[in-house]
């Protein structure tokens, strides 16, 4: 007998429900193990899905199609079933999801479990039901939808869950590719992080980064993009281009409001210059801005997009900031230019396979598929607990 399955044996007795032969069956204590540990059989997921049935594809990411489902319980699902190109093996592959199944905050997508059959590598998540952010911010006439307190509260969200993900996880995480594509709202418009994780089930793969959309993100840090480095900064740096593209309504990758402006960021840097900051906020804030706040977060947007990283603060201290009445801080230097204007056709240096190794590179060194290498590690779990993630 397996040890979970004497642990809960042990249990019943214990609790005084008489021994498992008496009240429990071998296979109820089968299934209460495997929701210990978080593993969904196959089947569940077949019949949750409805044996992936197109109507329930959610999307497709750059990790593999997503399906909704729902369980027995009542319980609804998103269910992404991992590309095929990762080459970890069965084991290995339980082993990562089970530790990234424990990281749980209200502003961190919840993985409920996962599931290995075959070649087949399934994760198992809570399913958000607000779509995400990107959809209700640029590409919809909803947008309206997003007043000023639920952007601020988005604002503080996901400086909560980054914060949670850099310093109180078990382990500590450096996301990678935070962006308002991964930022999913629930039906209470609270933020949630999702795609964490991703680097830990991906290592020294690259295949599948070439279905993913290269180079336009317009979100990462330069610093990683140009020589590799990584650090929590890196994310404090697309934590930073998040908030003015919210403030502003406009996506930094594809920014045109002002031709001298190399980027939303620059535009967003030269107004702040001139005292004039208020002007870059989305036209659609008008009437329900809290005009401090949103000076307060442009200022404190511009100092998480900073081009030194050691500049950029910390999200601890973006978080104490935000629940702060606005106040003074500091001046923010010039922004770092994001990575989607670099594309090199080499490895970054310094990626190595502890710090997660999908940004190694591969026989295809062109401009692209550095690009989409670079885009694509959506997380870093820095492995050691209770060290906290190497700042830059
Ligand atoms: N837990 C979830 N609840 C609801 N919808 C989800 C959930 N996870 C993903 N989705 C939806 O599934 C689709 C695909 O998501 P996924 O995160 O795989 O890719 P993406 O964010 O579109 O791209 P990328 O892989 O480049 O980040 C998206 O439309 C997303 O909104």
């Amino acid at each position: 007998m397996s040890k979970s399955k004497n642990f809960l044996n042990n249990l019943i007795k214990t609790l005084g429900f008489g021994s498992a032969k008496e009240g429990h069956n071998e296979e109820d204590l089968e299934r209460i193990a495997q929701q210990e540990q978080k593993v969904f059989p196959f089947e569940t997921l077949v019949a949750a899905t409805k044996d992936f049935h197109p109507s329930n594809k959610l999307g497709q990411g750059g990790f593999g199609p997503v399906y909704k489902g729902k369980l027995v319980d009542g319980r609804e699902i998103a269910v992404k079933k991992l590309s095929q190109s990762s080459n970890q093996g069965r084991k290995e592959f339980m082993n990562e999801a089970k530790l990234l199944a424990r990281v749980q905050h209200r502003n961190v997508v919840n993985l409920l479990g996962y599931c290995a059959h075959g070649v087949e590598k399934l994760l198992v998540y809570e399913y958000v039901i607000n779509e995400s952010l990107d959809k209700l911010l640029f590409k919809s006439d909803r947008r309206q939808e997003l007043d000023w307190k639920r952007r601020f509260d988005i604002i503080c969200g996901v400086a909560r869950g980054l914060l949670y993900l850099h310093e109180d996880s078990h382990n500590c995480i450096i996301h990678r590719d935070i962006k308002a594509s991964n930022i999913l709202l629930d039906d209470k418009w609270v933020p949630k992080i999702a795609d964490f994780g991703m680097a830990r089930l991906y290592p020294e793969d690259q295949t599948h980064v070439n279905t993913r959309v290269a180079g336009t993100n317009g979100y990462m840090a330069p610093e990683y993009v140009m020589h590799g480095h990584l650090s929590v900064k890196a994310d404090v740096f697309s934590y930073g281009v998040l908030v003015l593209e919210l403030i502003s309504g406009q996506r930094n990758s594809s920014f045109n409001l002002d031709v001298d402006a190399l980027s939303l960021l620059d535009w967003a840097y030269k107004l702040y210059k001139k005292g004039r900051s208020l002007e870059m906020m989305d036209p659609k804030l008008a009437s329900s801005a809290v005009t401090d706040q949103v000076a307060m977060c442009i200022q404190i947007g511009l100092l998480c997009i900073q081009g030194d990283p050691q500049l950029r603060p910390t999200m601890h201290r973006v978080v104490v900031i935000l629940s702060k009445k606005p106040s003074n801080l500091e001046e923010p230097s010039r922004p770092g230019i994001p990575g989607s204007r670099y594309r090199r056709s080499h490895r970054p240096v310094g990626l190595s396979s502890t710090a997660g190794t999908s940004g190694e590179s591969n026989s295809h060194t062109t401009e692209s598929s550095f690009t989409a290498t670079g885009t694509s590690s959506a997380s870093l779990v820095v492995r050691d607990r209770g060290k906290r993630p190497v700042e830059s």
